[in-house]
């Protein structure tokens, strides 16, 4: 099913899964098959979950989990591919130490070696590997697996194995895949390989949009079989008509794909279209844009007679949407951490800060915050279950011969710790708290994490890293080591409000985490000056900025440029809003900027307005 935004695609999901249980419920019981449901974030496995009523019968998950609750058995496998993987590693980590130029720092030098020494200790102690788990970072002579690992491990046995690709038939006879543009390509041509195989015994359903592939890791579009079937979905359920003109106006330079209706509200008996509102708002890039942003809500609650839009302390009616917001970061607390992780950082840390998948990040954020939190707020369950889900310590193997009570004390006395460590009056440090977890060997840490860990002293990092325009142009090791100096340096108390931050709990939404999502009243802020990502570039796309000649060399080789990867992240974002839209857009001269922006037919042109 390719159909736009709030055409109605993951409703009709949820209502395909209910036909298949009303249809072959019974059977699927007796032969102890279910059906999967992959989604792209656990957020949306949640909310599916619940609407399928929590039935057993239907696994919900992202596509992890799905994969690996496949894989697991076929451990003699894993541990070939893992040995394959691990000599892989050794390979490239010496291919770049004999490239290593004249500016390469010593440090960068010494822990290239340090790094291929441990994966030298971790081939030879994969062999004593008795089971494979997954977890937060891959931790191989531990029979840990990462993230990365579970898709390229379980892709390949998908592809490689007939057996495997029964299996996967077997337990799942249907696989429905939502947000299926920003699948990796690699799962896709994984399942495509079991359909072809398994035949009328496999149902696969794709359900997504091209045009709101916000990831470069996603597939976009999904290459249609010959004996599939295409669903269309025309109409749109979500935008009110003035949302729907926009939506429609962004869509036509990027592909065919038209929508029609748009939501509509009960008056009486009476079904009526909502008309709603969607105006630019072009403003000065000054120092003063969180009042400028306060204006721009100010003007609408009078031109709409709405209250809702004025700027509110709590519980703002109002969703933001940010590309990676430095003023929010500084406003809600977590500056350091937000330039820490993105002033002249690699890529993977910036693009992994927006949804906290970071590798330096994920540990802190999905499992030593949380503990800290539930041991603050005492609800113990939820600490032993976090420990239980993320920590060796409590696995049934390492449980024999273990004095459980002694074990407890100590877990409790590390999570006390972590609460202090973490708590919003603490003077800690990220590195204070990644140190304890290790003393405690609360979990088993991803490897280029324990490498940093181990390898640097806190005081050389501070005082002889330098983290000024010194190390430009120099390879990449050591922006990654000077990120991971700032980061480590961070005050732990960052964590909380940045955490709140990616999960929807202020004000603010990142654009890339909102896909999905509607509410009542949107504010899409624009500010290139802000963002940090140069794959995305909002004046680029509205035409008040040249093509770089990155971008030019793309277009030459018909590769995309960052004026369709911004044209989706714009449609994604402006698309979300059911009743009012304002888009807040800052350049350096407003009166240029929308007069040229008249030209473009994206707006009407009274909807345009300079504050
Ligand atoms: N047939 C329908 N009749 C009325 N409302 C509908 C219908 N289908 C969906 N809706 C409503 O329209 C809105 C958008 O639906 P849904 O979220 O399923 O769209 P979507 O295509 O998955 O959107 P997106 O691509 O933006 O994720 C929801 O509020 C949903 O309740």
């Amino acid at each position: 099913m390719i159909a736009g935004a709030g055409s109605g695609k993951t409703t009709s999901l949820i209502k395909g899964l209910a036909s298949i249980l009303a249809i072959h419920g019974e059977r699927l019981r007796l032969r102890r098959q279910r059906v999967a449901c992959i989604t792209y974030t656990d957020t949306a496995a949640r909310e599916i979950w619940t609407d399928v009523g929590h039935n057993p019968l239907i696994h919900v998950s992202t596509i992890h989990s799905f994969l690996w609750s496949i894989a697991r058995g076929f451990k003699k496998d894993i541990a070939n591919w893992v040995a394959v993987r691990i000599q892989e590693r050794i390979d490239e980590l010496q291919q770049a130490a004999a490239g290593f130029g004249p500016r390469v720092q010593q440090r960068t030098r010494d822990k290239n070696a340090r790094d291929i020494v441990r994966y030298q200790k971790q081939n030879a102690a994969i062999a004593t590997v008795r089971s494979f788990t997954y977890g937060t970072g891959s931790d191989y002579a531990k029979g840990i697996l990462g993230h990365d690992d579970i898709i390229k491990v379980s892709s390949r046995l998908m592809i490689h194995s007939p057996l495997f690709r029964t299996l996967v038939a077997q337990q799942f006879p249907f696989v429905f895949v939502d947000e299926s543009q920003d699948t990796f390509p690699i799962i896709v041509e994984a399942l495509i390989a079991v359909q072809r195989q398994e035949q009328a015994r496999f149902c696969l359903g794709f359900f997504g949009d091209p045009m709101q592939r916000i990831f470069t890791t996603g597939i976009g579009t999904i290459p249609q079989q010959d004996d599939w079937k295409a669903i269309p979905k025309p109409e749109n359920f979500r935008s009110p008509a003035a949302v729907l003109n926009l939506a429609n106006a962004i869509r036509r330079d990027g592909d065919e794909l038209v929508q029609v209706g748009g939501r509509k509200q009960k008056n009486g008996e009476q079904e009526v279209s909502v008309v709603g509102t969607a105006r630019l708002f072009v403003l000065p890039t000054d120092d003063h844009r969180d009042e400028r942003v306060a204006q721009v809500r100010a003007w609408i609650a009078r031109a709409n007679g709405d209250e809702l839009w004025l700027p509110a302390a709590n519980g703002d009616p109002v969703k933001m949407l940010v590309i990676a917001h430095r003023m929010a970061a500084k406003r809600l607390g977590f500056g350091d951490l937000y330039a820490a992780l993105n002033d002249k950082a690699p890529e993977a840390f910036k693009s992994g800060f927006l949804d906290a998948t970071a590798w330096p990040l994920r540990p802190l954020v999905s499992f030593l915050l949380p503990i800290a939190e539930a041991t603050r707020d005492n609800r113990d369950f939820d600490a032993i279950q976090l420990l239980r889900t993320h920590s060796q310590l409590l696995a049934k193997d390492n449980l024999k011969g273990v004095d459980v009570a002694k074990l407890l004390n100590q877990l409790r006395e590390a999570s006390n710790q972590l609460a202090e460590l973490m708590g919003p009056q603490s003077q800690a440090t990220i590195r204070d708290v990644l140190v304890l977890a290790t003393q405690y060997k609360l979990l088993a840490f991803d490897p280029r994490l324990a490498a940093y860990l181990e390898d640097i002293g806190a005081d050389a990092v501070a005082e002889d890293w330098p983290t000024d325009g010194k190390q430009e142009g120099e390879e990449g090791p050591s922006i990654e080591i000077n990120a991971m100096a700032a980061f480590l340096a961070c005050p732990a108390n960052q964590l909380r409000p940045y955490q709140a931050y990616v999960n929807e709990e202020s004000p603010f939404s990142t654009q890339h985490g909102v896909k999905g999502a509607e509410f009542d009243r949107v504010l899409v802020v624009l500010d290139d000056d802000e963002g940090t990502h140069p794959q995305f570039s909002y004046e680029k796309y509205l035409g008040l900025k040249e093509l770089s000649n990155r971008d030019k060399k793309n277009l030459e080789e018909g590769s995309e440029t960052s004026v369709e990867r911004t044209r989706r992240l714009f449609y994604v974002c402006c698309t979300r809003a059911r009743q009012d839209l304002a888009v807040a857009l800052f350049v350096s001269d407003p009166t240029s900027a929308a007069a040229h922006i008249r030209g473009l037919g994206l707006f009407p042109e009274a909807d345009i307005l300079v504050l």
